[in-house]
């Protein structure tokens, strides 16, 4: 019998590329940075490599309606003169299909060099599921897609790129935008600033709060947080996306929004509504083609919201004035 030969652990076995690896870091990096520009199509990031896995350039999907990222990331290098070196494509969402607002990411990848393409996660657009890859696989291109079977790496990326489309899943799945409510408390547990303050945490909870505006599309409030504060409600403590607007929900059953305040927001950039309904409100924000909605409301709208369990994810801030705020992020519903 032949003597057997030790078999290697199995995450060696299917261990990625480190140079796939770094490419979805930074295709991952590069969807980042776009997270509320998108809707209502989802933030997704492409880096092209060599054929020895050296990166040549990452790219985004910046705006719906603008090209996506693979053929963002396909254009930059044909400029910068690197097309005949692609060999990998390294995408955070399976690739479209489809002639949308721009035509199919599958037939710009086909028509490079690229014979390599690893996908982060599978597109939940019917438009697209599992589209992209039998086409791709289908004219002789190997296709990846990261899988928990890839050992630790793999499942961690997986899981961003997963995360990156999560609003845009949830949109699909039930034409809503993910709600995610921002609660910042005290260290009495009282929402209610000082008097003269809007807000009380720290300047870290201040840019926390204001990079989940960034990538919201839409904000909703009640009628008692315009009265009380007259809040911006703006993107002030990192930049904010160039040109965005984006809607503000107001929740009231008796009051209108007072005229001076509505002005002044619109000329923040906000299209504002007034509800008599937080429900209706949340409906309407989702057939306007919003993928992420916060909420910034007091303890009265708020508690409605819980009642009726609108919230799918709940960021709460503690301020700590000795130290630094603690913040806790639960997710209500889904993952
Ligand atoms: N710490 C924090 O994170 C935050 C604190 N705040 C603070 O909260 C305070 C304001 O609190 P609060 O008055 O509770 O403000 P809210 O933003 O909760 O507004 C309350 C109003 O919302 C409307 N509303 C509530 N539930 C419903 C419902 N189910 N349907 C329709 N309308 C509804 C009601 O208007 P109507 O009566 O007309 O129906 C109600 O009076 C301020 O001091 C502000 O600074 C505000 C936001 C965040
Ligand atoms: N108090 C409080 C928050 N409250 C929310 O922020 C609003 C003020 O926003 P702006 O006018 O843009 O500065 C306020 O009316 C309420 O909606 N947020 C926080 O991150 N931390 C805080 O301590
Ligand atoms: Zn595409």
């Amino acid at each position: 019998m032949p003597k057997r030969q030790p078999s290697p652990a199995p995450e060696l076995l299917s261990a990625l590329p480190p140079g796939i690896v770094a490419g979805f870091e930074a295709a991952i990096a590069e969807a980042s940075a776009f997270i509320g520009a998108t809707a209502p199509n989802p933030p997704v990031g492409c880096t092209l490599l060599d054929a020895q896995f050296r990166p040549l350039v990452s790219a985004a999907h910046e705006r719906a309606g603008q090209p996506h990222a693979e053929a963002n990331a396909l254009t930059r290098a044909a400029t910068a003169g690197l097309t005949d070196r692609i060999a990998h494509v390294v995408v955070t969402l399976e690739p479209c299909n489809h002639t949308g607002r721009t035509p199919p990411c599958t037939e710009a990848i086909l028509a490079s060099p690229a014979r390599h393409v690893w996908i982060g996660a599978r597109d939940p657009n019917p438009r697209v599921a599992g589209g992209g890859i039998e086409r791709l696989r289908a004219a002789g291109r190997e296709v990846h897609v990261l899988d928990r079977a890839d050992g630790a790496d793999a499942a961690g990326l997986a899981a961003a790129c997963t995360e990156l489309i999560a609003p845009f899943v949830h949109h699909a799945r039930t034409g809503r935008p993910l709600v995610v409510a921002k609660v910042a408390l005290d260290a009495q547990g009282s929402m209610i600033p000082p008097p003269g303050r809007r807000t009380f945490t720290s300047e870290d909870s201040l840019r926390l709060a204001h990079l989940l505006r960034r990538q919201s599309d839409a904000i909703l409030t009640g009628i008692g947080t315009i009265e009380a504060d007259a809040p911006e409600f703006t993107v002030r403590h990192l930049a904010d996306h160039e040109d965005r607007r984006r809607i503000l929900a107001i929740v009231s059953r008796s009051r209108d929004v007072p005229p001076a305040y509505r002005s002044a927001a619109t000329a923040r950039g906000f299209d504002v509504r007034r509800f008599t309904d937080p429900a209706q409100a949340i409906d309407a924000i989702g057939r306007a083609g919003a993928l992420q909605l916060l909420v910034e409301a007091g303890p009265r709208l708020l508690a409605a919201l819980r009642e009726a369990d609108l919230i799918d994810r709940l960021l709460t801030i503690r301020h700590d004035p000795d130290g630094e705020d603690a913040i806790t992020f639960d997710h209500l519903h889904g993952s």
